[in-house]
C-alpha cells in the first residue's frame, strides 16, 4: 500500500516530502531513504506541523527497520537509536511521541518474527497512521464546522492546514468543512513571523482551495479585532495539557488575549493524539527554540544588526480559561478542560 498526499509520499522504501522551506516560491521535494534523513527534514522543517511530524516519523522508523544489516540480537538496540534519534528532533509537538510509541508497540508485539514481518507490519502501522490522520481531520472539520455561520470571518494563525497534517487539515479542516457545508468564509492569516507559515504556507492553501484569503502581519491582529472584522479565531495545537492549557506557534498566546478582550470566540482544532494526558497543564510542556537566523534573517536576507542578541521560541502557551472550545474529531470539548478531556479518552 503506498501514499500520495500534497505533504507526503510513501513508495515502500522512500519517504518524498514537499520541501516546505521553499514555498510557495517552488514546489520541490525531499526525498528520505534513511531514517538519519527523515530526522533532519522534521529538525529543518522541510516537514512540520504536529500531525505531520508524528506520521513522517513513523516512516523514518520503518526505514530504520529496513536499515539494519546487523545481528538478530542487536536489533532492538539499534531501533532504540532510531527511536532516539526521530525522538530528539523537535519536543514540543507530542504527536511525533505518540507516533514513535505506536511505533515500537507494533515493534515489541512483532519483535519474534521474522524481519521482513515485522517490517511489513511497521509499514502496515505508519500507514494506518496516515489515513487515520485524514479521517481525524476531515472528523475535527465536521464537528468545527457546526460553529461558524454562513459569512463568518475566521483568524488563524500560522498553519494548520493539510501541510500541517497527512491531509485536509485541522484549524483550516474546519474553514473547509464550513465551505463545503455551503458557508461564505473569509480567513484573516497571520503572516506567522519568524517562519512565515500563515504568509507561505497558509495563504497558498486557501488561495488554491478558492477561500478568500487576506494576509496580515501578526501585529496588525488585534486591530482587525478591534474593528469588530473577526467573528471567530481558530488556530491548531501542538500539545494540549491535561487541564486545556495549549502549546501551539509562538503568537497564538497574544491572540488568545485579543479575543477575550474582544469578546471574540478563540477555538483550538486539534485531534486526541495531540492531548497528553501525563501533563498536568502548560508549565510542563517543552518549548522549543529555534536557530537565531530565523529571527534576524527573511529568506536568507539580514533584517537585523550584526551582533544583536535573539530569543526565538518556536511556541507559547495558552492558559485553558482563554480557550472557548477544543474542536477534535470526538467531538467539540468545553470547559471544564481537566474534566472533559478525560472523558474524550473513555469513548
Ligand atoms: C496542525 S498542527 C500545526 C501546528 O504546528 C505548527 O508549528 P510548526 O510549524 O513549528 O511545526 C504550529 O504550531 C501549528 O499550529
Amino acid at each position: 500500500m503506498t501514499l500520495k498526499t500534497l505533504t507526503m509520499e510513501w513508495t515502500g522504501d522512500c519517504l518524498i516530502l514537499v520541501d516546505q522551506r521553499k514555498l510557495p516560491h517552488s514546489k520541490v521535494f525531499v526525498h528520505c531513504k534513511t531514517f538519519e534523513e527523515v530526522a533532519f527534514a522534521i529538525k529543518d522543517m522541510v516537514v512540520r506541523g504536529a500531525p505531520a511530524i508524528g506520521v513522517t516519523a513513523a516512516f523514518g522508523y520503518v526505514l530504520g527497520a529496513k536499515q539494519f544489516d546487523g545481528k538478530n540480537d542487536e536489533f532492538l538496540e539499534f531501533m532504540k537509536k532510531v527511536r532516539q534519534t526521530l525522538a530528539s528532533t523537535r519536543p514540543t509537538a507530542v504527536n511525533l511521541f505518540w507516533a514513535l510509541d505506536r511505533m515500537e508497540k507494533v515493534l515489541n508485539e512483532s519483535i519474534n518474527l521474522d524481519r521482513k514481518s515485522i517490517i511489513k507490519r511497521l509499514e502496515e502501522e505508519a500507514l494506518k497512521m496516515a489515513y487515520e490522520d485524514i479521517e481525524t481531520n476531515r472528523s475535527i472539520g465536521m464537528h468545527g464546522q457546526n460553529l461558524l455561520k454562513d459569512n463568518d470571518t475566521v483568524l488563524t494563525h500560522c498553519n494548520a492546514g493539510a501541510l500541517a497534517t497527512v491531509d485536509y487539515g485541522t484549524a483550516i479542516g474546519v474553514i473547509r468543512a464550513a465551505v463545503e457545508n455551503g458557508k461564505k468564509i473569509r480567513v484573516f492569516v497571520d503572516e506567522t513571523r519568524p517562519y512565515l507559515q500563515g504568509a507561505r504556507l497558509t495563504t497558498w492553501e486557501l488561495v488554491q482551495l478558492g477561500i478568500e484569503t487576506i494576509l496580515i502581519t501578526d501585529n496588525m491582529a488585534g486591530w482587525v479585532m478591534k474593528k469588530g472584522l473577526v467573528n471567530a479565531v481558530i488556530v491548531g495545537a501542538d500539545r494540549i495539557a491535561a487541564n486545556g492549557d495549549v502549546a501551539n506557534k509562538i503568537g497564538t498566546y497574544s491572540l488568545a488575549v485579543l479575543a477575550k478582550k474582544h469578546g471574540i470566540p478563540f477555538y483550538v482544532a486539534a485531534p486526541t493524539s495531540t492531548i497528553d494526558l501525563t501533563i498536568k497543564d502548560g508549565t510542563e510542556i517543552p518549548i522549543e527554540e529555534r536557530p537565531h537566523e530565523e529571527v534576524t534573517h527573511v529568506q536568507g536576507i539580514r533584517i537585523a544588526a550584526e551582533g544583536v542578541k535573539v530569543y526565538n521560541p518556536a511556541f507559547d502557551v495558552t492558559e485553558n480559561e482563554l480557550i472557548t472550545a477544543i474542536i477534535t474529531e470526538k467531538g467539540i470539548v468545553k470547559p471544564p478542560y481537566s474534566e472533559n478531556l478525560k472523558k474524550l479518552f473513555l469513548r
